[in-house]
């Protein structure tokens, strides 16, 4: 696990200086760990089906959208493979994703049953609030 949070930081402080790098899988674990576990103090945002959180990664900071797990599994593939194409100075930049299922076992209806908990993410260049466009929603470099 630490070795896995290690490469990935680096594979994504990396990324941030090359601004060419293409969009990557990213493991759960990098992801709770730059935002300390998705924790209150982290947040800087929410819209229709996902609360944003700041995530540190070295010097530089990173958005990391959490999705609803209400969402269909569909629409989040579908926002991911748009986003790996989507590459404009306009748009903020993509850098990675996590689709990551974990068993857990819970209580349903009285039974001990293993749940499959879904975790999809989207982490993003993170961009000042002053360089918003705060009337579409939208988000410009
Ligand atoms: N890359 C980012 N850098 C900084 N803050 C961000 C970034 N992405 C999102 N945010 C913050 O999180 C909030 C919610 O973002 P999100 O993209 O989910 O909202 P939205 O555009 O309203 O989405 P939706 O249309 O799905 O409701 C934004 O309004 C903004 O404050």
């Amino acid at each position: 696990m630490e070795y896995e949070i290690s490469t990935g930081h680096n594979a994504l402080e990396r990324m941030l200086i090359d601004g060419s790098a293409e969009p990557m899988d990213l493991p759960l674990s990098l992801l709770e760990d730059i935002t300390n576990c998705f924790s209150d103090d982290q947040q800087i945002g929410s819209g229709g089906f996902a609360v944003v959180y700041k995530g540190m990664v070295g010097n530089e900071i990173v958005a990391v959208k959490r999705l609803s797990r209400n969402m269909h599994e569909s629409k989040f593939h579908k926002e991911a493979e748009c986003l790996m194409k989507a590459k404009h100075k306009n748009i903020v930049r993509f850098l990675g994703y996590c689709s990551d299922t974990q068993g857990k076992i819970m209580d349903y209806e009285g039974k001990m049953v293993m749940a499959d908990i879904r975790n999809w993410l989207l982490c993003f260049e993170y961009v000042p609030m002053h360089l918003m466009d705060l009337n579409g929603g939208s988000i410009l470099r």
